[in-house]
């Protein structure tokens, strides 16, 4: 029987770190594999175990992912071989997932009662309170479809706390919160809590999973909230062997390097005036695009940041391969970390 390769995810499943792997990956011909966390994620690809994995990368409402971004910047160096080599994005619609109250459970009286005078909402669990960007807080994208008042603890993913600011602090507010490695670990919890006075932050598939019920549907605050995801791997000697460089007309037309992103990690003098300006000249000088910054603490002593950027481009072609001399030149170190196909090439 023909082995297949592993394909390593944060699981685990119904994970949206699942269904980026869905979408990149055919089951038929490779083995999926749920990791707990990020890191186990790394490790599992540089020790070889897995031949790629899938992790998240940023969010369009909530920011980067610090935890992926903090295992490139690998200040142990326990993955020092990844690099990116693809990327998906993933629409993220977030559920409220529990159980119903059963009669007799949530009372309304001391802050619930409040609640429900301030709110004028009987299905809520806590105080609304304006937050900022959302003067009137029942304003809220989602209303429960059922009452919340026995809710007493949430877990989710960290960055679903920050996607679902606006129904957390109109319907939730001052309910505990437990982060967990990841939204279906979160509906697992929650699934195996028998006071059924939990709920998760989870995707829809997860409640099919789990069996749980939907207490509300689509919580995130931007309707349009999305995923993306890298696909890694480890590198390959041909990556940086001069065969795979491309020269020429077509390698450096525009065109050619909207089709591919990279990404790559540097550090510069904490003492010099113009240090990372002077970084970030180069690539504007040999006509590259800068698509993102991301500044992480370097770990070498406190205040000192690594910097990560992402540009239109690839290795190989001549405008990106000059911009990296270049950047050699003015920075204290850098660290490629791949090329790949643009996602969203065709939509720009
Ligand atoms: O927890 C999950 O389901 C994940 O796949 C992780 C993750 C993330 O880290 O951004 C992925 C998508 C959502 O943004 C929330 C959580």
């Amino acid at each position: 029987m023909q082995s297949h390769e592993q394909i390593a995810y944060l699981g685990p499943k119904a994970s949206y770190t699942h269904q980026a792997t869905l979408s990149a990956f055919d089951s038929d011909n490779y083995t999926f594999s749920p990791q707990t966390t990020i890191e186990d994620v790394f490790y599992q690809v540089q020790a070889g175990k897995a031949a790629y994995g899938v992790v998240p990368f940023e969010n369009s409402t909530n920011g980067s992912v610090v935890f992926t971004l903090d295992l490139f910047a690998d200040q142990s160096a326990k993955h020092p071989d990844i690099v990116v080599c693809g990327e998906r994005y993933v629409e993220v619609h977030h559920c409220l997932l529990g159980h119903p109250a059963i009669s007799g459970q949530g009372h309304a009286t001391g802050p619930a009662k409040v609640l429900q005078e301030e709110t004028k909402s009987p299905s809520s669990s806590g105080h609304a309170t304006p937050i900022p960007g959302n003067p009137n807080p029942t304003n809220s994208r989602a209303a429960p479809l059922t009452s919340l008042s026995h809710i007493k603890k949430l877990y989710s993913h960290p960055q679903a706390w920050g996607q679902c600011k606006t129904f957390l602090s109109c319907y939730l507010k001052g309910v505990e919160r437990q982060d967990v490695s990841s939204t279906s670990r979160a509906a697992e919890l929650v699934a195996a809590d028998d006071t059924h006075t939990s709920a998760a932050i989870s995707s829809g598939i997860a409640a099919q999973m789990t069996g749980l019920d939907f207490l509300a549907r689509d919580i995130e605050d931007e309707k349009d909230n999305a995923t993306r995801f890298f696909i890694i791997r480890r590198r390959s000697l041909e990556d940086t062997s001069p065969s795979s460089v491309t020269t020429g007309k077509d390698a450096d037309n525009q065109q050619n390097a909207r089709a591919f992103k990279s990404l790559l990690s540097f550090t510069v003098s904490h003492t010099d005036a113009g240090a990372l300006a002077n970084a970030l000249a180069v690539f504007g000088s040999h006509g590259i695009n800068l698509t993102s910054i991301n500044p992480r603490p370097s770990g070498e002593a406190p205040w000192h940041y690594m910097f990560f950027v992402e540009f239109s481009g690839k290795r190989g072609q001549l405008a990106v391969d000059d911009t990296l001399s270049g950047l050699d030149k003015v920075v204290r170190s850098w660290r490629w970390l791949g090329s790949w196909e643009n996602a969203l090439q065709q939509k720009q």
